[in-house]
């Protein structure tokens, strides 16, 4: 029988979602306290490395850092969560996940993922995409905001996280669909002035700090 993994935060706040260890650090220090590193399609031994100085960063400034996709190395430094997709859940050991105390984090992009990421009893559901975006090639159409609305309600109490063409400009009506974290690559990482784009995001979205209401 499984069982559901660790707790997250109702609402997980900004969230952004980048590629080295670079970005951790500098956005640890502006304030981030809930963070992914996602590299893609790069071998073990090359990001072992970077995870690990990652993980150990997250540590330091008790921040919330998920690992994509690398899930094995993730459990072998004790980050605080994974994040993996609907492919990787016909290969991940989520027994194993769950067993070591990492949250799990699961992406969906309609009713039927949800059903299939709600039996794994995950930590927090993404939801996405919700724009058009220009950072991953998407196959399915981006679902707006009258259906990331619907797919909140839907979960209740299940923290959720809106991604996909989050910009500073569209976050408050993201927001006001009830989700409780917005993932964001471009809207920090492509921005004139990412400091004064995470200040902004953070203002909007908190840092996932603040108490469960
Ligand atoms: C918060 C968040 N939501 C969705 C994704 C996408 O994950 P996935 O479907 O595994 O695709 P890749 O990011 O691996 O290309 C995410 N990374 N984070
Ligand atoms: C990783 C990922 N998964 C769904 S959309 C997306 C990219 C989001 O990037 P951006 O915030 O730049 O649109
Ligand atoms: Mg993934």
């Amino acid at each position: 029988m499984s069982h559901s993994f660790p707790s997250c935060p109702g609402r997980l706040g900004l969230y952004p979602v980048v590629d080295s260890l670079e970005w951790i650090a500098r956005l640890l220090d502006a304030g981030v306290r809930t963070i992914q590193l996602r590299i893609k399609d790069r071998p073990a031994a090359e990001v072992e490395p970077v995870i690990e100085q990652a993980i150990a960063l997250g540590r330091q400034y008790q921040a919330r850092l998920f690992i994509n996709d690398y899930w094995q190395l993730a459990i072998k430094h004790g980050a605080w969560g994974v994040h993996l997709g609907q492919e990787d859940l016909d290969v991940a050991d989520l027994d194993a996940i769950r067993r070591a105390g990492l949250r799990l984090g699961l992406s969906t992009h309609d009713d039927s993922e949800i059903d299939r990421a709600l039996a794994a009893q995950p930590s927090y559901i993404a939801l996405g995409h919700v724009f058009p975006t220009q950072t991953k090639e998407m196959p399915s159409a981006p679902q707006g905001l009258e259906q990331l609305k619907k797919h909140v309600a839907r979960l209740g109490s299940m923290p959720t996280v809106a991604i996909g063409g989050i910009s500073l400009e569209r976050a408050p009506a993201v927001l006001a669909c009830g989700v409780g974290s917005i993932a964001v690559v471009s809207a920090i990482t492509q921005a004139d002035d990412w400091r004064a784009a995470t200040a902004a995001l953070l203002a909007l979205a908190g840092t996932g700090d603040e108490a469960d209401a």
